[in-house]
């Protein structure tokens, strides 16, 4: 959808699924104790190109919104996701699913996009930075589903102008990831920025 949105569907082969690498990761986060309120994740941004979450109903995740508040998500529906951009790709737009596929809200706009820069939609799409706060004495348990383009990504050139002048390098979306963590990323405002920001 997002791909069509800028009319460049002809890039899509290079992230579909034959082009992607996928990390499923199970958190379990425990109730905090005395009832008070735990910070379960700290603020972050994916480094993913694209990332779906889903939880056990027990809510926790927050989004920051434009104006740095953190709103959280609440989920209604047992079979509902969220899919979110990561660094590699950067999203507006927060979208929740229904298992019919069909977008029952759509949290556009209210993203903040105050630490990251997107590298494929060349800086017009931005990833959120979003956290996890637990309260209250249930257990949350989540899947998040990180997808991670092989190879190199390229910034289309329909999306370059002169208002979005080239923004990134050609990048390594599995590179990113291991820079974020690793001790020479010297952890300023952006990670995608100092990995291959122009
Ligand atoms: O548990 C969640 O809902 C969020 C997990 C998350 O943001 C992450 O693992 O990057
Ligand atoms: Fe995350």
């Amino acid at each position: 959808m997002v791909f069509e949105s800028y009319g460049v569907e002809k890039c899509f082969e290079n992230h579909d699924i034959g082009s992607t690498s996928y990390l499923l990761k199970a958190t379990k986060y425990k109730a905090p104790k005395m009832n008070e309120m735990d910070i379960g994740l700290t603020s972050h941004t994916d480094k993913s190109f694209i990332t779906i979450l889903h939880q056990n109903q027990v809510n926790g995740l927050e989004v920051k919104s434009n104006n740095g508040e953190w709103i959280g998500f609440e989920e209604h529906l047992p079979s509902s996701f969220v899919v979110m951009a990561g660094d590699a790709f950067m999203v507006v737009s927060n979208f929740i699913f229904n298992r019919n596929h069909n977008i029952v809200e759509l949290v556009k706009d209210k993203i903040c996009p105050i630490i990251s820069f997107t590298a494929w939609s060349n800086n017009r799409i931005h990833s959120p930075s979003h956290r996890v706060v637990m309260r209250g004495d249930k257990t949350r348990y989540s899947l998040g589903l990180f997808s991670i383009n092989k190879g190199t990504i390229h910034i289309p050139r329909e999306l370059v102008d002169e208002q979005h002048p080239l923004q990134f390098h050609p990048f390594d979306n599995l590179g990113l990831l291991l820079y974020s963590y690793a001790d020479v990323y010297t952890r300023s405002e952006s990670c995608i920025k100092d990995y291959c920001g122009i």
